[in-house]
């Protein structure tokens, strides 16, 4: 039995006073919750704040991107070592708006997976199709791809302790989640690829669906046998609605 993970992508969303509220509203309407993991993505300028507030509390913080590199002159960057200075346990890589806005290819995504594995931390992987490519009936080999590519940089136990998103691209932000029973056929598919080459990690591999996740059809996506968790985006923003999407995990 796999234990359902809920984690919250805040994107480029916050202050100091929204992470404040944000994150005290959540402790206290999450903290008799024991059957399910927690975490939020913040900006990565507010993990420390996170960590700080977090100190007590059974949720984790995830960081939405890292460097592939581990130091030296590549201004602007950050780390995965170094985010697992400030608490850090997961790390989000190839999410579809990076993927797109900053031109992250399946090598570079793959090779950040290993960076943060490298680290200690906990890669969550993010694949699917986009609106185009699913009309194309493209979904299977996109995904695919983006499995294999790990799997060709980092071997057949990649999926050890990590974790894939399934967040198909014209979902994102659209209000316009996919079925459970469409999002069951991809997590199944994903599955069974890492399965082909270890069926002990396949097994314990927690794979999130992500695309607007509300309150309203978590828990039918939630039902689904491969569907172990979310990642959210717009939802988690809000403290009452989150709370609500995690208690459906449990
Ligand atoms: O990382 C989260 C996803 O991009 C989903 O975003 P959304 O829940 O706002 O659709």
């Amino acid at each position: 039995m796999r234990r359902p993970l809920v984690m919250g992508n805040w994107k480029l969303h916050g202050t100091k006073a929204s992470v404040e509220k944000l994150l005290v509203d959540l402790m206290a309407s999450t903290s008799e919750l024991k059957d399910v993991d927690i975490a939020v993505c913040p900006p990565v300028i507010f993990i420390n704040q996170a960590e700080q507030l977090l100190h007590d509390a059974a949720i984790e913080i995830g960081a939405q991107n890292i460097d592939v590199n581990r130091q030296g002159a590549f201004t602007g960057e950050i780390a995965a070592d170094m985010l697992g200075e400030f608490g850090v346990k997961y790390v989000l890589v190839g999410h579809s708006e990076r993927r797109a806005m900053h031109h992250e290819n399946d090598d570079l995504v793959a090779r950040k997976f290993e960076a943060v594995k490298e680290a200690g931390l906990i890669p969550v992987l993010c694949v699917g199709e986009t609106q185009t490519e699913r009309h194309n009936g493209e979904t299977k080999d996109v995904i695919g791809h983006q499995i294999q590519a790990v799997i060709k940089r980092c071997g057949r136990k990649s999926f050890e302790n990590a974790v894939v998103a399934y967040e198909p691209v014209w979902a994102i932000g659209s209000g316009q989640a996919a079925s459970p029973v469409d999002a069951q056929k991809v997590h199944q598919f994903i599955r069974e690829l890492v399965a082909a080459q270890d069926k002990d990690s396949s097994e314990a591999l927690r794979i999130l669906y992500g695309g607007s996740v509300k309150a309203s059809n978590a828990q039918a996506l939630f039902s689904m046998d491969d569907v172990d968790g979310a990642l959210v985006g717009g939802a988690s923003l809000d403290a009452g609605e989150f709370a609500s999407i995690i208690k459906a995990a449990k």
